[in-house]
């Protein structure tokens, strides 16, 4: 079994509001994969029909080769799932909350939840309602990675914990994987996903809207030049050079964006004596940007 999760045309309709429109996408078995989007663009909604936690409306999704309805039992045995709205008994105390989260999967030992908890820095002995946001979500974290599931299915899994914290999360998501687990995470932050992710995906009004490694994605990025001369230069001698576009000049001064090799770029200007040069690459968060916003750049 190759392929962890396959969703097919998945559709959600709330009413006459779509939540998900014809999502068509594959996740191997071993790898991280994140899932982007804004908020309201449909990531929750698709965590929760993997889960059976809704139905779609139109479309299919396997997960773990099975069906999330028919199937439900054994595959919320064998996921680790954390929900964006993880609420638990508030009355109980985490490692209470934890142990009985843990029999109800077939017995998690304590030491394992114990060595989690360390890690996070989770006090286990405080009750669930006196915990702040970050450390209940921490409660959550646990709860998701105890029983070494073959899937971690994670919804937001970052929100409200502190950077450290996120820097352990992130160490905990690169072990899974390296024990072959596979890890479906949701995002609106794209540097954490880039930093463990193999692919990601982007969505935006419950549409597909990029699907690809995180080193393609990266390599789709382009620069922003800036060139000072000695003297005015003229837009023409600059304007049909291969992957140069937006050329814009004062005087001695040039800017424009470079797709690609910036080679013939730099061949012209060489033609003149160069007295600055910038070149700012887009970041990924820039391009991401310009997916949520449907921007041109992002085409
Ligand atoms: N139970 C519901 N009833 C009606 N509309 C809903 C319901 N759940 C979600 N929606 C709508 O479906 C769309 C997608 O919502 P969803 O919660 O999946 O987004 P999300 O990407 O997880 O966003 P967030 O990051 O804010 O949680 C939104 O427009 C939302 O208003």
């Amino acid at each position: 079994m190759n392929t962890a999760i396959e969703l097919t045309e998945l559709t959600k309709t709330y009413g006459n509001r779509r939540g998900l429109r014809g999502l068509t996408l594959q996740v191997q078995a071993g790898e991280v994969f994140g899932y982007l989007g804004p908020n309201g663009a449909g990531k929750s909604t698709t965590i929760r029909l993997l889960l059976d936690l809704i139905r779609p409306t139109l479309g299919a999704a396997r997960v773990l080769g099975l069906d999330p309805r028919a199937d439900a039992v054994e595959l919320h045995r064998r996921i680790g799932y954390l929900a964006g709205d993880f609420v638990v008994d508030g009355r109980q105390k985490a490692g209470e909350c934890l142990a009985f989260l843990g029999n109800l999967r077939g017995g998690v030992s304590p030491h394992r939840i114990a060595a989690l908890a360390d890690r996070l820095e989770l006090d286990l002995s405080a009750r669930i309602k006196t915990l702040s946001k970050g450390n209940r979500q921490k409660v959550g974290l646990v709860q998701a990675f105890m029983h070494q599931p073959e899937l971690l299915v994670l919804d937001e899994p970052t929100s409200g914990l502190d950077p450290l914290v996120q820097q352990t999360f992130l160490d905990m998501v690169a072990e899974a994987r390296a024990d072959g687990q596979t890890v479906f995470m949701s995002s609106h932050i794209m540097s954490e996903v880039e930093a463990v992710a193999d692919r990601v995906a982007i969505i935006r009004d419950g549409e597909l809207v990029a699907l690809d490694t995180v080193a393609e994605l990266r390599a789709r990025s382009f620069l922003t030049v800036r060139i000072t001369f000695a003297t005015p230069v003229r837009a023409e001698d600059f304007a049909d050079l291969p992957g140069v576009t937006q050329v814009a000049v004062d005087g001695s001064a040039l800017s424009c964006r470079v797709d690609g090799s910036p080679d013939a770029l730099v061949k012209a200007a060489a033609r003149h004596t160069v007295t600055a040069l910038r070149a700012d690459t887009q970041d990924l968060e820039e391009l991401f940007h310009a997916y949520y916003t449907g921007a041109p750049s992002a085409a």
